[in-house]
């Protein structure tokens, strides 16, 4: 089977090298020249961990190559996977107009049977309209199947995840397209849920879902905790030890980012509203979430006494680690509440680069951590990158005018900043 990926952003990129790396013959197809001239050169266009060699070696061993040309590159594949993006549109909802353009390739170039598995992220209902495009755009009545098999990779561990995922799912109620897939990902050791198609596009928003609310629990405690006297850490490990509560996901913090949680979240709430169903408790997670950061901020500002022309440096500003990217990084709304406070914001991050049109006098990004913290006031802490946790504290304290450490992701070990002289505070966490 030659396998043709559509869009070649973060899932696309993974899940083309993942096959390739098993033996398929993979074909990455985007609309953007830049991004198909700099994959063929084996350069990525994003930063994730362990991506770049398997780039090079699969480009090498002829196992996967790029193209713009969609007639082509449909023609010549018989399993198509749609990884293109699903962003949020003004009202929340989930904006398909890069999938029907998929879709409508699909339908306008095929020449016999295509099986379609939809790897974005898409709404409830969006299988049949899927099929509906593809059928307007067939110049023949040629059969096709559409499955859903929802993508949970994470950026950061995208490889990983998808070379060793939890589960497979997949939403289908043809079984030959189920036998295929199962054919697809015999070398993937991973239990399959088959499922109707809608099921699994719930599934992958009801994971979301559930996460970011895992996140918003210990976020909201965080604050009580804070007017308590207690650490969020240590009664997110204790609750963490009961298997049916489980660790993961209850690190306090300054709010989750990212492409997806967001996005989703808000999808699925705008698909509630039309299916005429309250989701309260996913309403509140989003709340939390947006006032998270701002609600820290004026904690830290307090213990500060004030950003007013303070020199502010935040290391982190991807949304999480060993990734470079900043869609709906918190950190993108912490240096804009600093810069209307009229604080002097200056920035790190090991991978990820600040739009130049942001940069100003008062906002700026530096190359090394310690011209970063030169002479500065405090630190904010927004993305737990090892660097940091691993850094020369010591040695850094020296280089600033004031010592306080305002940790945004708990990792620091604020016991031994004390130690060292700083001011260690973090969300919910802090030492006397
Ligand atoms: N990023 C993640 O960690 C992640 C994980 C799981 C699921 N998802 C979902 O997967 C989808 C893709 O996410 P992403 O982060 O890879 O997006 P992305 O923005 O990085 O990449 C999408 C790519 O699709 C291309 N594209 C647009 N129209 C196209 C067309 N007609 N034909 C071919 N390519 C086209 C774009 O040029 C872009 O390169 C989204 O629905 C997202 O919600 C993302
Ligand atoms: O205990 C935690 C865990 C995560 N986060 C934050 O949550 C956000 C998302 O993190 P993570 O889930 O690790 O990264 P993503 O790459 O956004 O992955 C999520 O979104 C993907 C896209 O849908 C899914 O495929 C993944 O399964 C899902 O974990 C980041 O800002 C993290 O800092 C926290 O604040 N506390």
């Amino acid at each position: 089977m030659n396998i043709l990926i559509m869009g070649t952003g973060y899932v696309g990129v993974t899940t083309g090298l993942v096959f390739a790396e098993l033996g398929w013959n993979v074909t990455g197809l985007d609309p953007d020249p830049a991004k198909i001239n700099s994959l063929s050169q084996g350069k990525l266009t994003f930063y994730e961990p362990g991506l770049d060699t398997l780039l090079l070696k699969n480009l090498k061993s002829g196992n996967i190559h790029f193209t713009s040309d969609p007639e082509m590159a449909v023609r010549e594949s018989s399993l198509i996977f749609l990884c293109v993006g699903t962003p949020s549109t003004p009202d929340g909802g989930a904006d398909l107009q890069f999938i029907r353009q998929a879709s409508e390739n699909i339908g306008r170039y095929m020449q016999e049977y295509k099986l379609i598995a939809v790897k974005s992220t898409v709404p409830i209902e969006t299988n049949p309209k899927l099929v509906e495009w593809i059928h307007n755009a067939q110049l023949l009545p040629i059969p096709f199947d559409v499955v859903s098999n929802p993508e949970f990779l994470r950026e950061g561990s995208a490889l990983q995840d998808a070379l060793n995922p939890d589960r497979i799912i997949i939403g289908s109620s043809s079984d030959h397209a189920v036998h295929l897939m199962k054919v697809l990902y015999e070398k993937i050791n991973a239990p399959f849920f088959v499922t109707k198609p809608k099921t699994a596009e719930m599934i992958k928003y009801a994971s979301n879902g559930f996460l970011a609310t895992k996140i918003s629990y210990v976020n909201e405690l965080s604050r009580l905790c804070e007017n308590i006297d207690v650490n969020i850490s240590d009664v997110a490990e204790g609750m963490g030890m009961d298997p049916r509560i489980g660790q993961h996901f209850l690190r306090a913090g300054i709010g989750y980012g990212g492409s997806c949680f967001p996005k989703d979240i808000h999808a699925l709430l705008y698909t509630a509203k039309q299916y005429e169903a309250e989701l309260t408790i996913l309403e509140k997670v989003n709340q939390v979430n947006q006032t998270q950061s701002s609600y820290f901020l004026n904690v830290w500002e307090r213990e500060l006494g004030t950003f007013s022309n303070k020199r502010i440096a935040i290391l982190g500003i991807s949304f999480k680690p060993d990734t470079d990217d900043l869609r709906e990084a918190p950190s993108i709304a912490i240096i804009q509440q600093l810069l209307e406070c009229q604080a002097i914001v200056r920035v790190h991050d090991p991978a990820a680069k600040l739009p130049s049109d942001l940069l100003s006098e008062r906002l700026q990004q530096f190359d090394h951590v310690e011209d970063t913290i030169e002479r500065c006031d405090a630190i904010i802490l927004c993305s737990e990158w090892d660097l940091y946790k691993k850094a020369d504290w010591a040695q850094l304290r020296a280089l600033m005018n004031q010592h306080f450490v305002f940790d945004g992701r708990n990792v620091l070990d604020g016991k031994q900043l004390t130690a060292l002289g700083y001011h260690y505070h973090g969300v919910g966490r802090f030492m006397h």
